[in-house]
């Protein structure tokens, strides 16, 4: 018997099955596209200490007026770790990124004057504060900078160097072992014999988990044979914290990833109002791995990945937001849908009038995949809903990596 689902339920079953792994600590490096475990405060102040945004002269802003010839008494580069002070009357040559010295309130830049190194003439005046970055203005020693479940980015990873992190908390990267089933099955770049095709869930599946944050700990294929998926789904089992397999959940008479988990005890199968995508097997292996079944065509394995395996992925890795933004899009042509059935159709967004304009790419057939490296999105179009006009607004599923 199937259990008979909605998109929701069945992601909210999935999603049950994980949760953040364990923390490690890794250098900065390879922190990016990581989820922080714990919040990061900063060790410092940023700018740790009143720093020149100028090229210029630090002044003592009631010395200057139009005209007004001051000696230059000392010259501060960046990286001078000196304590060095301006007497009244005179001024310190400064670089950008140099501390300003004592006793000074502005920084005079070097285009205001003659430019002088032992005397300069000031042609222009500035206001107190000028051209000084105050110490702590933009984060404070302890400061909570970025919080637990934040992915890092690049700019997460600037922020981390500069408030003195050489590494950082963050989540495991959830293994994940796929498993593409089929007889018909042979390696890209092999002569294929009448009957057979190349092989593309599996490395299909694979760079979509990478991109999803997990390490991809195996890619293999098995025939249709009841035993040897079970034996391999053990063996990957035990070297992944999720086995992802595909083909063989349907109703045909060597679907045998169906024949596989019923066998395990604790698998079912699931039939999601969805197209495409219908038939899932969801299990959890005796040693507690969970196997997510996802149908054999390849835009329903891949659809069936976002909605459902990334996740439960994003879940694990710790990230806060496990799911893709969406987004309202106008919709380019007319389009048709199932009864009873929310359909889940590739598009290519057109952003060239400033708004997102959605035009599918590929048909329905679950079997296309011609369009599926065109497409950035996906219609996401409920399950009463038979028919969209174009020109009407349809949610959007926007398929492209944001921090
Ligand atoms: N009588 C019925 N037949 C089917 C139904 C149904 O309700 N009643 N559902 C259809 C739907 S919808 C889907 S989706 C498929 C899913 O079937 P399976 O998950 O059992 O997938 P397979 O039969 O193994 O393969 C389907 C199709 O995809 C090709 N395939 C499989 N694996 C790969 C791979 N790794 N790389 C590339 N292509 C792959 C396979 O050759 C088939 O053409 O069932 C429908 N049938
Ligand atoms: O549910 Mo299937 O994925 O439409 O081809």
């Amino acid at each position: 018997m199937r259990t008979v689902r909605s998109v929701d339920e069945h992601v909210a079953a999935v999603i049950a099955l994980g949760g953040p792994l364990p923390a490690e600590r890794v250098v900065l490096a390879a922190a990016a596209g990581r989820a922080l475990a714990a919040d990061v405060r900063s060790t410092v102040d940023l700018p740790p200490w009143d720093s020149s945004a100028m090229d210029g002269y630090a002044v003592r802003v009631a010395d200057l007026g139009p005209g007004a010839v001051l000696d230059v008494v000392d010259d501060v580069p960046a990286g001078d770790t000196r304590a060095v002070e301006v007497p009244a009357g005179a001024v310190v040559r400064v670089m950008t990124g140099a501390p300003v010295p004592a006793g000074a309130d502005a920084v005079l830049p070097v285009e205001l004057t003659d430019g002088g190194t032992v005397r300069v003439r000031v042609d222009d005046v500035v206001a107190g504060g000028a051209n000084v970055r105050r110490r702590g203005e933009d984060v404070r020693a302890g400061d909570v900078v970025l919080h637990a479940g934040d992915v890092v980015g690049a700019g997460a990873v600037g922020l981390l160097a500069a408030t003195g992190h050489p590494d950082v908390e963050v989540h495991r990267r959830p293994r994940v072992a796929v498993l593409s089933t089929g007889s018909e099955l042979v390696a890209p770049g092999d002569r294929l014999r009448h009957g057979q095709i190349h092989e593309s869930n599996g490395p299909q599946l694979a760079a979509a988990a990478e991109a999803a944050g997990a390490d991809v700990v195996a890619v293999e294929v098995v025939r249709d044979d009841v035993d040897g998926v079970r034996a391999a789904l053990h063996a990957l089992a035990a070297r992944a914290d999720v086995v992802v397999t595909t083909g063989g959940v349907s109703v045909g008479a060597y679907d045998v990833v169906r024949d596989a988990l019923l066998a395990e005890g604790d698998g079912y199968l699931v039939h999601v109002r969805m197209q495409p995508g219908k038939p899932q097997a969801v299990g959890v292996l005796a040693d507690g791995t969970p196997v997510l079944g996802l149908p054999g065509n390849p835009v329903s394995s891949f659809v069936s990945f976002e909605m459902f395996v990334r996740p439960l992925l994003r879940r694990m890795l710790g990230a806060r937001h496990v799911h893709r933004r969406r987004l309202t899009a106008t919709l380019a042509d007319d389009l048709r849908s199932p009864a009873g059935r929310r359909q889940l159709l590739r598009a290519r967004l057109d952003w060239s009038t400033g708004t997102p304009v959605a035009a599918t790419v590929g048909g329905p057939g679950s079997h296309l995949l011609g369009a599926l490296a065109r497409a950035v999105a996906l219609v996401d179009v409920p399950e009463d809903v038979t028919h969209v006009a174009a020109g009407s607004p349809v949610a959007v599923i926007d398929l492209r990596e944001h921090w």
